[in-house]
């Protein structure tokens, strides 16, 4: 990231669950809004914990949003490279919480171990289906942290970090199991119009406060290298909250 981009904002909710609602209904008045004048919106989303919240609240406000669930294009931050049937995906995860529910078809998944040879093949599918479809220019792009400070599948210290020549990497020996993974690369997480974290719980503090300190390194913490061209919002409940 070389260019001038907003500071990032914090919004502190008070739980896990405040947190969910406040980001589901701007996710939702988002596509909307979008949706009304004339655009379809391309929309990230990310796995993990406080993502399952938000995805399920998502489904519970979806009926009164006016959103146009076959007119919105949902992608994923990274993915667990293991069979399609695995618990572990987050595609599954956010099938089953919500895109089923509210029948969205622009789903674009990565690959499944299952589907393609090896976690190389499967980033450089999603890799061209990212590039023909916008390169990753996401309208809203949702981001979790791990406690390590990892963002998407680009963890601290690993090669993924380095990669410049690819929207979507391998990733192999993740230090967070599964070991086998597929992410976007800093490249295309660049190209959001929009960046939104999620933080959540007491074990997610202290890579918040290094992720938007003054100083200190991408390379010990990958999120510390994602802001969206427009806007970069942390949303983050009291604990998460809680060394800044
Ligand atoms: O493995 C992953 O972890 C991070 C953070 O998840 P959390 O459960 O600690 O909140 C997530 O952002 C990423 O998409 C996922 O693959």
């Amino acid at each position: 990231m070389t260019d001038e981009r907003p500071a990032p904002l914090v919004e502190v909710k008070p739980d896990a669950d405040a947190l969910a609602t406040a980001v589901a209904g701007e996710l939702l008045n988002r596509i909307a809004d979008a949706q009304a004048a004339g655009h379809v919106p391309h929309i990230g989303l990310t796995g993990g914990t406080i993502a399952e919240v938000v995805h399920k609240e998502v489904a519970r406000m979806a009926p009164a949003s006016g959103v146009d669930w076959g007119a919105v294009h949902f992608w994923f931050g990274d993915e667990r490279f293991v069979p399609s049937d695995s618990p572990d995906r987050n595609a599954g995860q956010a099938r089953a919480a919500f895109l089923d529910e509210v029948g969205a078809t622009r789903v674009h998944e990565v690959p499944a171990a299952d589907q393609v040879a090896d976690a190389e093949a499967a980033a450089a599918s999603y890799s061209e289906e990212v590039r023909a479809e916008g390169g990753g220019a996401f309208d809203v792009l949702m981001l979790g942290i791990g406690p390590d400070g990892h963002v998407a599948s680009l963890f601290p210290g690993h090669p993924g970090l380095d990669v410049t020549d690819a929207l979507a990497a391998a990733v192999h020996d993740s230090p967070k199991p599964p070991p086998e993974r597929v992410t976007l690369t800093f490249e295309a997480l660049d190209r959001a119009h929009t960046v939104w974290f999620l933080a959540s719980g007491e074990g997610k503090a202290e890579a918040v406060a290094r992720a938007l300190a003054d100083d200190g390194s991408v390379a010990e913490t990958p999120a510390r290298g994602v802001r969206g061209l427009t806007e970069t919002t942390w949303f983050l409940d009291h604990d998460a909250a809680s060394r800044l």
